[in-house]
């Protein structure tokens, strides 16, 4: 019978003793290994979190345009800001979603000699009218980067592995990623529906926050979607494709899309990413017998080559999503191979 709605995990059962975080380990596996993707509660964020959350996230979007735009993402070379309504491709059609982008905090690199990569690390554009969203968000990156290490550990103890085998990748400069996205309602023309188009996520692992009350989100299942809805209080969590790459494919990156809220209506969402250093390899896992044999290999695809290196494969994402800012700042880089020389 087909799969009607995502699995759910109480990362809470973790500290219920070692039974439990057994059943706990098993689930994970399970639900990444068949869907990719599942509703994580009990993972400590409160109700008032998140209504903070959405309720910054709506300040935000409701600021006048004149000053969002200030913060435009063309501005970065380090893709970091505002994206208006229709300014993101995903497989070169426009997504209709609003949306800024918060990644780790750091200083540009200058070294000419570093990896073409290197050049995602950055400052961010903070809106200097909503002091309260760099400090909202700040903590949130800091409580998901917590829940996220969390299941990497029981991920890797699921896998057979030492459960630090992820550990070195993401100890020293993590390359987080907030989006505050606004989906606004469909227009009666056919390219509004399309609130962001069928992909997978390039790096390892997602959490995502709908607010409270929207669908839309839909995930790729033995040939069909499964709705995923909010939960209540839970998070989507998905893996991507790094994880898959890791795991020589015992793990699932799934493809998922977000079909546009009826005329009139809007939906937003908080996705947050998780992702090693930007010059780190992804571990591949040298996993047991069993799970060796039910590995499907990572997947192949001539336009979407995975590299080990995350830098690689996450610039080569920014750069096909964002065309404008590839043109202003990264010219050179424009119409290189898929993976190659920095
Ligand atoms: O907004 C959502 O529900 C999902 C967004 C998404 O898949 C993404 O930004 O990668
Ligand atoms: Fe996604």
């Amino acid at each position: 019978m087909p799969l009607e709605s995502l699995p759910i995990l109480d990362l809470s059962t973790l500290d219920d003793g070692p039974d439990a975080a057994e059943e706990f380990r098993a689930a994970l596996l399970a639900a990444t290994h068949d869907v990719g993707f599942f509703y994580l509660t009990g993972h400590g964020l409160t109700d008032d979190d998140i209504a903070t959350a959405f309720a910054t996230a709506e300040k935000f979007f409701a600021l006048p345009l004149e000053h969002k735009v200030r913060l435009e993402m063309v501005n970065s070379p380090h893709f970091r800001g505002y994206n208006r309504t229709g300014g993101e491709l995903t497989q070169g059609r426009v997504d209709w979603r609003e949306q800024i982008d918060i990644a780790a905090e750091r200083d540009a690199v200058t070294d000419p000699a570093a990896p073409a990569y290197m050049r995602l690390e950055g400052p961010n554009q903070w809106p200097g009218g909503l002091p309260e969203l760099r400090e909202t968000f700040t903590v949130w990156e800091q409580r998901c980067a917590a829940i996220g290490s969390r299941l990497l550990r029981e991920w890797a103890l699921a896998l057979g592995s030492p459960a630090d085998v992820f550990a070195a990748a993401f100890a020293d400069r993590p390359s987080t990623l907030i989006k505050l996205v606004r989906y606004p309602g469909r227009r009666d023309d056919d390219r509004a529906t399309q609130g962001v188009g069928a992909h997978k996520d390039p790096g390892v692992l997602t959490l995502l926050m709908i607010e409270p009350g929207k669908g839309g989100l839909q995930v790729e299942h033995d040939g069909g979607w499964i709705d995923a809805p909010a939960m209540p209080g839970a998070f989507v969590v998905n893996i991507g494709e790094l994880m898959e790459f890791a795991t020589s494919g015992y793990l699932k990156a799934t493809t998922h899309r977000v079909v546009s809220p009826e005329p009139g209506d809007v939906r937003l969402s908080i996705p947050f990413f998780l992702n090693p250093a930007l010059d780190s390899e992804m571990p591949v896992i040298d996993l047991p017998p069993a799970l060796a044999a039910d590995a499907r290999g990572v997947t192949q695809d001539p336009d979407n080559v995975i590299s080990g290196t995350f830098g690689e494969n996450m610039l080569k994402a920014r750069l096909r999503a964002h065309p404008d800012v590839a043109a202003r700042h990264h010219a050179d880089l424009v119409g290189r191979p898929a993976s190659g020389d920095a």
